[in-house]
């Protein structure tokens, strides 16, 4: 985009699919793009971060979860035009399960998220996050997905 700038770059995002036996954690955003859908932890990679840092950084900084064989999966390219500030967002898919499977997710960043809760992958709430919408619409499934 011919903006002359760095505020209309591509960004770099990692998100985490955390599996739990069937389910996968999901939160209502509250953030202005996606306002209201059901969307993956994740967060905007920071300078020298690894993908796995950032995953277990976004994932403690939102939930209070502490996360364990992360894992990438694949990556996607959003461009998300439809808002009033476009964005353009290469996003890093891993995956990861708890370090502790009886600990429970907290919402901590309450003006980003309404709450995180566990949801089955065959009945995912509506509506989702457009990028994870776009994902299971064209097949992904992230239990059975082996990375290359
Ligand atoms: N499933 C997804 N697929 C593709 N992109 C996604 C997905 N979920 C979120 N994103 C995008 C939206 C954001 O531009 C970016 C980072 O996620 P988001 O949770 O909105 O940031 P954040 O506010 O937690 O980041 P930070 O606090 O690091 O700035 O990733
Ligand atoms: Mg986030």
């Amino acid at each position: 985009m011919e903006n002359g700038g760095v505020a209309f770059a591509p960004k770099v995002g990692v998100v985490v699919f955390l599996l739990k036996g069937d389910k996968v954690l999901l939160g209502r955003r509250r953030s202005h793009v996606g306002y209201n859908t059901f969307a993956l932890p994740g967060g905007h990679l920071e300078f020298g971060e690894s993908f796995e840092e950032c995953a277990a950084t976004e994932m403690k900084e939102e939930t209070g979860l502490d996360i364990d064989k992360i894992d990438y999966l694949t990556v996607t390219n959003n461009v998300i035009s439809r808002e009033a500030k476009p964005l353009h967002v290469v996003a890093i898919c891993m995956r990861a399960v708890l370090a502790d499977p009886n600990q429970m997710p907290q919402n901590l960043e309450p003006d980003k998220c309404d709450g995180w809760d566990w949801y089955d992958w065959n009945d995912l709430p509506k509506p989702l996050f457009g990028p994870l919408e776009t994902m299971v619409r064209r097949g992904f499934n992230p239990f059975s997905y082996q990375s290359k």
